[in-house]
């Protein structure tokens, strides 16, 4: 069994642009963040350690954290492997996060002033930032723009993403000129190619129901703990923002939507309403639901089994008329168009807002975001 801090090499993709004469191009590596996932049942507990042991998930003084952290995550290694078998034994996220660095490279190819690589950074699973940092180092980086693939800030996501760069970076030698993007919810791109995927869902969900069947959207983002967002983490209301600019750019006048959180593990009081109780809603309203996850990118245990599985068969158990799930944005072009504007228009510094903590937007520029390098200072 490999260990919890094993480093395995990393997947960044190795398409170049052969076409144009590299030496006139700056080389920017374009590292993308995302949570990582086991990439075998083996690899389940170390992968729930590594989790565990992050002050921005387990935030308990540091002398209990690494025992409390493996005690959580032997409890939780039962319940996830069984989850990981579902999908054949791992997590799907680093292929289709290769399948999203491959697209996003190909979709700047025709850069001009820059040669654009793809490198990718998982939190909790390899590739990790130290592997990642090596080959960023390698490979002749001139310049690192950060793009965490969560669209909106958490704390225990992108803050911790960052820190962990942060890290690795000065560790590997790294001094580069960087760019952090981050709270990119309601990006105009973003949210409607958001959009035309939930417009997309919803008529093939019209299509399959029978005609006075009404149906609502649940959006459905990843949890967390209340008392993390009462500290101050900008999340909920990041998801709530993202929501509106997809409801305003979807313009179907009385859409029936809710905001509503999933995949909660620990025993703490989360944020709500939770998913499972707006199936319950439905059922009692005789509502269709449509489920759109609306904080992750990929589809990964969460997307394919919590809302996939179990909270079909919740849906089944509870009577609802009818259940339908979006897809995730995987290498969606209208995604991968969004994420390749982000990338260019935050490193030429364009002042776009950035929005961040608790209702507050943020008057600095929205590439380089202030909030960000703060947070990453703060927790290193
Ligand atoms: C206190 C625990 C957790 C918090 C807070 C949390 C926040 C959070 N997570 C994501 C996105 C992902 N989470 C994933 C897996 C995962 N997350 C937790 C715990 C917390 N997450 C656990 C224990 C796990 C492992 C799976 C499990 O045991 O159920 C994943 C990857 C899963 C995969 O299949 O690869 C993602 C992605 C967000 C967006 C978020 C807060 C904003
Ligand atoms: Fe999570
Ligand atoms: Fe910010």
């Amino acid at each position: 069994m490999s260990s919890a801090m094993d480093q395995t090499a990393p997947a960044g993709s190795t398409t170049l642009p052969e076409d144009r004469p590299r030496a006139a191009r700056r080389r920017v590596a374009v590292v993308l963040f995302n949570l990582g996932g086991p990439d075998r049942i083996e690899s389940v507990r170390p992968f729930l350690e590594n989790l565990f042991r992050d002050p921005a998930i387990l935030r308990v003084p540091g002398f209990i954290r690494p025992w409390l952290g493996k005690f959580i995550a032997r409890r939780r290694t039962k319940a996830a492997s069984e989850n990981y078998a579902i999908l054949g034994g791992g997590s799907p996220l680093l292929e289709l996060t290769e399948g999203q660095a491959r697209a996003l490279e190909a979709a700047l190819a025709g850069e001009t002033d820059a040669e654009y690589r793809c490198f990718i950074a998982m939190r909790y699973w390899h590739p990790m930032s130290d592997a990642c940092a090596a080959e960023v180092a390698t490979w002749g980086a001139e310049e690192v723009l950060l793009l965490p693939l969560y669209p909106q800030y958490s704390t225990t996501t992108t803050g911790s993403s960052l820190a962990e760069w942060a890290r690795a970076a000065r560790k590997a030698g790294i001094d580069l000129p960087t760019t952090t993007l981050c709270c990119w919810h309601s990006d105009p791109a973003f949210a409607a190619a958001t959009a035309a995927m939930v417009r997309a869902a919803w008529h093939r969900a019209r299509t399959e129901l029978p005609g006075g069947v009404k149906l609502r959207i649940l959006f459905s983002a990843h949890g967390l703990p209340e008392s993390i967002v009462k500290s101050g983490d900008p999340y909920q209301w990041q998801v709530e923002q993202a929501v509106a600019a997809v409801v305003e750019r979807l313009a179907m006048p009385e859409l029936d939507h809710v905001v509503c959180y999933q995949s909660r593990v620990t025993p703490q009081k989360w944020i709500g309403p939770s998913t499972e109780d707006e199936l319950e809603r439905a059922a009692h309203d005789k509502t269709a639901v449509l489920v759109c996850p609306i904080a992750f990118v990929s589809e990964h245990s969460e997307t394919l089994v919590e809302l996939d599985v179990e909270y079909r068969e919740e849906a089944d158990r509870l009577g609802v008329p009818g259940y339908f799930r979006m897809p995730a944005q995987n290498s969606d072009p209208g995604f991968i168009a969004a994420l390749r504007d982000l990338a260019l228009t935050a490193r030429a510094g364009s002042r776009r807002l950035c929005s961040f903590a608790g209702g507050r937007q943020c008057p600095k520029a929205f590439g380089d975001c202030p909030h960000a390098r703060a947070r990453a200072k703060e927790m290193a």
